[in-house]
């Protein structure tokens, strides 16, 4: 049986995202309503847990009082609302199951849709020896890494039964191809140092090919 989520735990939850929302909202990470968040909240089981979630449609530049609700592992409302979750919530939910991640969060933007697109045909977006690698907590010299990249099918169930197969172990993050990007941590702190090292590394990998087109 799954403990009901005590609201100072839902509170905590919505204002982390709140907070995290605005931030990025700052950078311009959410045009056109594009772009869902979430926090795990309680019942760490990975068979059955609870997510705070954005709501689905919403200007995310905005703040209002139906910004977020709770969902389960499944995607679906804990409690009674008019709010829908985020189109893309089983896409976070399988991310929760495989990872154990307690924070996902998902924006667009034009340098990760562009490098999707460059290196579709390889699967994954290579990059190497640049310092901000270590954002993800690897420390090797002139490390190499790959970011996986999923196809962008219309409907998010074909995704998310990808995500297991495409997981690099090292790599807190998949990319959707002219999609976006899902960055995870253990925690909101950690998986938005992931998300800015990822769209770094994106705008980098995005220069580096215009000033060396024949390098890829
Ligand atoms: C106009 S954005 C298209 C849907 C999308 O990719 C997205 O990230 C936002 O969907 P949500 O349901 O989470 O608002
Ligand atoms: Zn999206």
């Amino acid at each position: 049986m799954t403990e009901p989520i005590r609201l100072e735990d839902k509170q905590r939850a919505f204002a982390e995202l709140r907070s995290i929302k605005a931030g990025f909202a700052a950078k311009g990470w959410f045009p056109a309503t594009s772009g869902n968040l979430s926090v795990r909240v309680g019942g760490f089981d990975p068979e059955s847990f609870t997510f705070a979630i954005t709501s689905s449609g919403k200007d995310k530049s905005v703040e209002t009082p139906e910004d977020f609700l709770l969902v389960n592992e499944k995607g679906l409302p804990t409690e009674a609302t008019a709010l829908k979750p985020s189109a893309e919530t089983l896409i976070h939910s399988e991310i929760y199951r495989l990872t154990g991640a307690g924070a996902i969060f998902h924006v667009h933007t034009v340098f990760n849709n562009i490098v999707s697109e460059l290196y579709w045909s390889k699967g994954h977006i290579p990059v190497d020896g640049v310092e901000l690698i270590k954002g993800f907590n690897i420390w090797e010299e002139d490390a190499h890494i790959e970011i996986p990249i999923l196809p962008n099918y219309a409907e998010i169930p074909r995704i998310a039964a990808l995500v297991e197969g495409a997981l690099q172990p090292k790599i807190p993050g998949i990319v959707l191809r002219k999609h976006g990007i899902y960055a995870w941590g253990a925690n909101s702190f950690e998986a938005k140092r992931h998300l800015e090292a990822f769209e770094y590394l994106f705008e980098y990998v995005y220069r580096w090919n215009l000033l060396n087109p024949s390098s890829k």
